[in-house]
Protein backbone atom coordinates (compact mmCIF):
# COMPACT_ATOMS: atom_id res chain seq x y z
CA UNK A 1 0.00 0.00 0.00
CA UNK A 2 2.65 2.37 1.03
CA UNK A 3 6.40 2.25 -1.03
CA UNK A 4 8.93 4.59 0.27
CA UNK A 5 12.31 4.80 -1.43
CA UNK A 6 15.71 6.83 -0.38
CA UNK A 7 13.83 9.43 0.66
CA UNK A 8 15.98 12.57 1.48
CA UNK A 9 15.06 15.72 2.90
CA UNK A 10 17.53 18.19 4.14
CA UNK A 11 17.11 21.26 6.54
CA UNK A 12 20.13 23.16 5.85
CA UNK A 13 22.98 21.06 6.87
CA UNK A 14 21.02 18.16 8.54
CA UNK A 15 19.56 15.43 7.05
CA UNK A 16 16.18 14.87 8.73
CA UNK A 17 15.63 12.34 5.93
CA UNK A 18 18.71 10.49 4.85
CA UNK A 19 17.79 7.55 2.40
CA UNK A 20 14.67 6.57 4.39
CA UNK A 21 13.27 3.13 2.86
CA UNK A 22 9.86 1.88 4.06
CA UNK A 23 7.10 -0.32 2.70
CA UNK A 24 4.08 -1.37 4.52
CA UNK A 25 1.29 -3.46 3.20
CA UNK A 26 -2.40 -3.26 3.45
CA UNK A 27 -3.65 -5.04 7.01
CA UNK A 28 -0.28 -4.14 8.51
CA UNK A 29 0.36 -2.14 11.17
CA UNK A 30 4.02 -0.44 11.33
CA UNK A 31 5.54 0.67 14.16
CA UNK A 32 8.05 3.66 13.62
CA UNK A 33 10.03 3.89 16.26
CA UNK A 34 13.45 5.70 17.00
CA UNK A 35 14.72 8.18 19.23
CA UNK A 36 14.08 12.39 19.11
CA UNK A 37 15.07 13.47 15.69
CA UNK A 38 15.41 10.18 13.82
CA UNK A 39 13.45 11.65 11.14
CA UNK A 40 9.90 10.04 12.26
CA UNK A 41 7.57 12.87 11.87
CA UNK A 42 9.60 14.26 8.51
CA UNK A 43 8.60 10.64 7.16
CA UNK A 44 4.87 11.45 8.05
CA UNK A 45 5.11 14.69 6.95
CA UNK A 46 6.57 13.74 3.24
CA UNK A 47 4.46 10.99 2.87
CA UNK A 48 1.22 13.53 3.79
CA UNK A 49 2.68 16.03 1.50
CA UNK A 50 3.21 18.64 3.95
CA UNK A 51 6.77 17.72 2.98
CA UNK A 52 8.72 17.99 -0.43
CA UNK A 53 11.50 15.40 -0.50
CA UNK A 54 14.72 16.83 -1.79
CA UNK A 55 15.47 13.00 -3.06
CA UNK A 56 13.21 9.46 -3.09
CA UNK A 57 9.81 7.94 -4.51
CA UNK A 58 6.81 7.25 -2.17
CA UNK A 59 3.82 4.76 -4.20
CA UNK A 60 0.45 4.61 -2.37
CA UNK A 61 -1.66 2.30 -3.75
CA UNK A 62 0.31 2.22 -7.15
CA UNK A 63 -0.09 6.06 -7.62
CA UNK A 64 3.15 7.88 -7.73
CA UNK A 65 2.53 10.34 -4.45
CA UNK A 66 5.26 13.08 -5.44
CA UNK A 67 3.90 13.34 -8.68
CA UNK A 68 0.12 13.08 -8.06
CA UNK A 69 -0.29 14.29 -4.80
CA UNK A 70 -4.01 15.30 -4.86
CA UNK A 71 -5.13 11.65 -5.28
CA UNK A 72 -2.77 10.51 -3.10
CA UNK A 73 -3.94 12.20 -0.67
CA UNK A 74 -7.20 11.15 -1.01
CA UNK A 75 -6.00 8.02 -0.02
CA UNK A 76 -4.56 9.07 2.80
CA UNK A 77 -5.65 10.21 6.72
CA UNK A 78 -3.52 11.63 8.83
CA UNK A 79 -3.23 12.66 12.32
CA UNK A 80 0.01 14.68 13.53
CA UNK A 81 1.88 15.17 16.35
CA UNK A 82 0.67 18.87 16.94
CA UNK A 83 -2.98 18.80 17.17
CA UNK A 84 -4.48 20.50 13.73
CA UNK A 85 -7.84 21.46 14.38
CA UNK A 86 -10.56 23.80 14.88
CA UNK A 87 -11.11 25.03 18.62
CA UNK A 88 -14.08 27.22 17.74
CA UNK A 89 -16.00 24.33 16.03
CA UNK A 90 -17.20 21.09 17.39
CA UNK A 91 -16.35 17.95 17.17
CA UNK A 92 -18.92 16.97 14.32
CA UNK A 93 -17.99 19.84 12.81
CA UNK A 94 -14.41 19.29 12.46
CA UNK A 95 -15.17 15.57 11.38
CA UNK A 96 -17.68 17.21 9.28
CA UNK A 97 -14.45 19.44 7.37
CA UNK A 98 -12.43 16.18 6.37
CA UNK A 99 -15.49 13.62 6.01
CA UNK A 100 -16.14 16.15 2.93
CA UNK A 101 -12.65 16.63 1.86
CA UNK A 102 -12.73 12.40 1.94
CA UNK A 103 -15.82 12.84 -0.29
CA UNK A 104 -18.37 11.60 2.72
CA UNK A 105 -20.87 14.06 2.14
CA UNK A 106 -25.24 14.81 3.56
CA UNK A 107 -26.64 11.54 4.67
CA UNK A 108 -23.34 9.13 3.56
CA UNK A 109 -21.08 11.26 5.51
CA UNK A 110 -23.44 11.93 8.52
CA UNK A 111 -23.44 7.80 8.59
CA UNK A 112 -19.70 7.73 8.50
CA UNK A 113 -18.94 10.57 10.71
CA UNK A 114 -21.62 8.82 13.87
CA UNK A 115 -19.40 5.21 13.04
CA UNK A 116 -16.40 7.11 13.59
CA UNK A 117 -17.44 8.97 16.97
CA UNK A 118 -19.03 5.92 18.68
CA UNK A 119 -15.84 3.88 17.47
CA UNK A 120 -13.56 6.82 19.56
CA UNK A 121 -15.99 7.13 22.00
CA UNK A 122 -16.67 10.69 21.21
CA UNK A 123 -20.20 10.58 20.69
CA UNK A 124 -21.11 11.85 23.89
CA UNK A 125 -18.90 15.35 23.20
CA UNK A 126 -19.70 15.86 19.13
CA UNK A 127 -21.46 18.94 20.09
CA UNK A 128 -18.62 20.66 22.31
CA UNK A 129 -16.01 23.03 20.69
CA UNK A 130 -13.50 21.34 20.40
CA UNK A 131 -11.70 23.78 22.39
CA UNK A 132 -13.82 23.11 25.84
CA UNK A 133 -12.93 19.41 25.54
CA UNK A 134 -9.99 17.81 27.21
CA UNK A 135 -6.71 16.81 25.94
CA UNK A 136 -7.57 13.15 25.37
CA UNK A 137 -10.66 14.02 23.73
CA UNK A 138 -8.96 16.29 21.47
CA UNK A 139 -6.95 13.18 20.56
CA UNK A 140 -9.43 11.27 20.07
CA UNK A 141 -11.20 14.39 17.67
CA UNK A 142 -7.22 14.13 16.10
CA UNK A 143 -7.77 10.60 15.34
CA UNK A 144 -10.79 10.43 13.86
CA UNK A 145 -10.28 13.35 11.51
CA UNK A 146 -8.00 10.60 10.17
CA UNK A 147 -9.81 7.52 10.15
CA UNK A 148 -13.17 9.29 8.54
CA UNK A 149 -14.09 8.08 5.09
CA UNK A 150 -12.03 4.86 5.88
CA UNK A 151 -8.41 5.83 4.07
CA UNK A 152 -6.85 2.72 3.23
CA UNK A 153 -3.40 4.49 4.63
CA UNK A 154 -3.48 5.50 7.61
CA UNK A 155 -0.57 7.77 9.31
CA UNK A 156 -0.36 8.32 13.17
CA UNK A 157 2.22 10.59 14.51
CA UNK A 158 2.04 9.78 18.33
CA UNK A 159 -1.82 9.51 18.66
CA UNK A 160 -1.69 8.54 22.27
CA UNK A 161 1.03 11.31 23.72
CA UNK A 162 -0.47 12.64 26.97
CA UNK A 163 -3.28 10.53 26.68
CA UNK A 164 -5.18 8.70 29.51
CA UNK A 165 -6.10 4.79 29.42
CA UNK A 166 -9.30 5.48 28.34
CA UNK A 167 -8.44 7.27 25.22
CA UNK A 168 -5.45 4.77 24.58
CA UNK A 169 -7.61 1.65 24.94
CA UNK A 170 -10.53 3.46 22.49
CA UNK A 171 -7.42 4.48 20.04
CA UNK A 172 -5.78 0.94 20.02
CA UNK A 173 -9.22 -0.74 19.28
CA UNK A 174 -10.35 1.87 16.46
CA UNK A 175 -6.33 1.14 14.93
CA UNK A 176 -6.78 -2.74 14.85
CA UNK A 177 -10.24 -2.42 14.04
CA UNK A 178 -8.89 -0.09 10.84
CA UNK A 179 -5.63 -2.51 10.04
CA UNK A 180 -8.15 -6.16 10.42
CA UNK A 181 -10.32 -4.14 7.85
CA UNK A 182 -7.02 -3.73 5.29
CA UNK A 183 -5.93 -0.22 6.44
CA UNK A 184 -2.02 0.03 6.07
CA UNK A 185 -1.07 1.71 9.74
CA UNK A 186 2.21 3.70 9.75
CA UNK A 187 2.12 4.45 14.08
CA UNK A 188 4.61 6.50 15.69
CA UNK A 189 5.15 5.79 19.41
CA UNK A 190 7.81 6.04 22.69
CA UNK A 191 5.25 4.46 24.27
CA UNK A 192 6.27 0.47 23.25
CA UNK A 193 4.06 -1.84 25.02
CA UNK A 194 1.23 -0.10 22.83
CA UNK A 195 3.16 -1.63 19.80
CA UNK A 196 2.96 -5.36 22.07
CA UNK A 197 -0.75 -4.86 21.87
CA UNK A 198 -1.28 -3.54 18.35
CA UNK A 199 0.62 -6.83 17.65
CA UNK A 200 2.82 -4.03 15.08
CA UNK A 201 5.72 -5.00 13.14
CA UNK A 202 8.44 -2.56 13.15
CA UNK A 203 10.62 -0.34 11.74
CA UNK A 204 13.67 1.33 13.39
CA UNK A 205 14.50 4.64 12.84
CA UNK A 206 17.89 6.00 13.16
CA UNK A 207 19.86 9.76 11.65
CA UNK A 208 17.01 9.52 9.12
CA UNK A 209 17.20 6.54 7.70
CA UNK A 210 15.54 2.59 8.63
CA UNK A 211 18.08 0.41 10.45
CA UNK A 212 16.19 -2.64 10.84
CA UNK A 213 12.72 -4.09 9.76
CA UNK A 214 10.93 -6.78 10.63
CA UNK A 215 8.31 -8.21 13.22
CA UNK A 216 8.88 -8.18 16.77
CA UNK A 217 9.75 -11.73 17.40
CA UNK A 218 12.35 -11.30 14.05
CA UNK A 219 13.91 -7.71 16.25
CA UNK A 220 13.70 -9.19 19.78
CA UNK A 221 15.15 -13.02 19.35
CA UNK A 222 19.03 -12.80 18.96
CA UNK A 223 18.86 -10.16 21.85
CA UNK A 224 19.87 -11.16 25.37
CA UNK A 225 17.29 -12.33 27.47
CA UNK A 226 17.87 -12.63 31.43
CA UNK A 227 18.50 -15.76 33.43
CA UNK A 228 17.86 -15.74 37.06
CA UNK A 229 18.59 -17.92 39.61
CA UNK A 230 18.41 -18.66 43.61
CA UNK A 231 20.01 -20.94 45.06
CA UNK A 232 18.74 -24.22 47.47
CA UNK A 233 21.78 -22.92 49.59
CA UNK A 234 20.52 -19.31 51.34
CA UNK A 235 24.49 -18.00 51.76
CA UNK A 236 24.50 -18.41 47.31
CA UNK A 237 23.75 -14.82 46.09
CA UNK A 238 20.86 -14.75 43.42
CA UNK A 239 22.62 -15.22 39.97
CA UNK A 240 21.38 -12.52 37.33
CA UNK A 241 23.14 -12.89 33.64
CA UNK A 242 22.51 -11.68 30.29
CA UNK A 243 21.66 -14.61 28.00
CA UNK A 244 21.01 -15.52 24.48
CA UNK A 245 20.74 -19.48 25.10
CA UNK A 246 19.27 -19.91 28.35
CA UNK A 247 19.11 -23.93 28.38
CA UNK A 248 22.91 -23.90 27.53
CA UNK A 249 23.24 -21.56 30.48
CA UNK A 250 20.99 -23.51 32.70
CA UNK A 251 22.66 -26.96 32.12
CA UNK A 252 26.44 -25.30 32.38
CA UNK A 253 25.19 -24.32 36.26
CA UNK A 254 24.08 -27.52 36.89
CA UNK A 255 26.68 -29.41 35.88
CA UNK A 256 29.10 -27.20 38.20
CA UNK A 257 26.90 -29.04 40.64
CA UNK A 258 25.12 -26.10 42.38
CA UNK A 259 21.23 -26.56 43.27
CA UNK A 260 18.76 -24.25 41.94
CA UNK A 261 16.09 -23.07 44.09
CA UNK A 262 14.62 -20.92 41.23
CA UNK A 263 14.97 -20.54 37.77
CA UNK A 264 13.19 -17.19 35.76
CA UNK A 265 14.21 -16.59 32.07
CA UNK A 266 13.30 -13.27 31.06
CA UNK A 267 12.53 -13.06 27.32
CA UNK A 268 14.06 -10.29 25.73
CA UNK A 269 11.06 -7.13 25.14
CA UNK A 270 10.55 -3.83 23.13
CA UNK A 271 12.92 -1.87 25.76
CA UNK A 272 16.31 -4.21 24.84
CA UNK A 273 15.39 -3.60 21.35
CA UNK A 274 14.99 0.64 22.13
CA UNK A 275 18.40 0.16 24.45
CA UNK A 276 20.00 -1.79 21.69
CA UNK A 277 19.45 0.73 19.63
CA UNK A 278 22.13 3.09 20.89
CA UNK A 279 24.83 0.87 19.53
CA UNK A 280 22.97 -1.24 16.77
CA UNK A 281 25.19 -1.37 14.18
CA UNK A 282 23.66 -1.00 10.94
CA UNK A 283 25.52 -3.74 8.89
CA UNK A 284 23.89 -6.11 11.46
CA UNK A 285 20.64 -4.50 11.37
CA UNK A 286 20.84 -4.86 6.87
CA UNK A 287 21.62 -8.50 7.50
CA UNK A 288 18.24 -8.61 9.91
CA UNK A 289 16.48 -6.60 7.15
CA UNK A 290 17.38 -9.53 4.10
CA UNK A 291 16.43 -12.07 6.98
CA UNK A 292 12.47 -10.27 6.63
CA UNK A 293 12.63 -10.13 2.90
CA UNK A 294 13.73 -13.89 2.71
CA UNK A 295 11.01 -14.89 4.80
N1 LIG B 1 11.31 22.35 9.72
C1 LIG B 1 12.52 21.97 10.13
N2 LIG B 1 13.59 22.79 10.04
C2 LIG B 1 14.82 22.40 10.42
N3 LIG B 1 15.11 21.19 10.93
C3 LIG B 1 14.09 20.32 11.05
C4 LIG B 1 12.75 20.66 10.66
N4 LIG B 1 11.96 19.57 10.89
C5 LIG B 1 12.77 18.62 11.41
N5 LIG B 1 14.04 19.06 11.51
C6 LIG B 1 15.19 18.30 12.01
O1 LIG B 1 15.18 17.04 11.37
C7 LIG B 1 15.51 15.99 12.27
C8 LIG B 1 14.39 14.97 12.31
O2 LIG B 1 13.27 15.52 12.99
P1 LIG B 1 11.88 14.75 13.17
O3 LIG B 1 10.91 15.70 13.81
O4 LIG B 1 11.49 14.14 11.88
O5 LIG B 1 12.30 13.61 14.21
P2 LIG B 1 11.38 12.59 15.03
O6 LIG B 1 11.98 11.25 14.85
O7 LIG B 1 9.95 12.74 14.63
O8 LIG B 1 11.57 13.09 16.52
P3 LIG B 1 10.55 13.07 17.79
O9 LIG B 1 10.61 11.70 18.36
O10 LIG B 1 11.15 14.09 18.70
O11 LIG B 1 9.17 13.45 17.31
C9 LIG B 1 15.79 16.67 13.61
O12 LIG B 1 17.18 16.84 13.72
C10 LIG B 1 15.06 17.98 13.49
O13 LIG B 1 15.69 18.98 14.28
Amino acid sequence: MLIAEGLVKRYGPRRALDGFDLTVPAGEIVGLIGHNGAGKTTFVETVSGLVRPDAGRITVAGLDALRDGRAARRLLGVAPQELALYGSATARENLRLFAGLAGFRGRRGDTEIARVLDELCLTDVAERPVAALSGGQRRRVQAATAMVGSPPLLLLDEPTAGADPETRSALLSAVRARAEAGAAVVYTTHYLPELVDLDATLALARAGRIIARGTQEELTRHLPGELRVTFADPAEPELRRPTTDPGADLAALLASGRTPASVDVRRPGLDDLYRSMETADPATAATRTEVRDAA
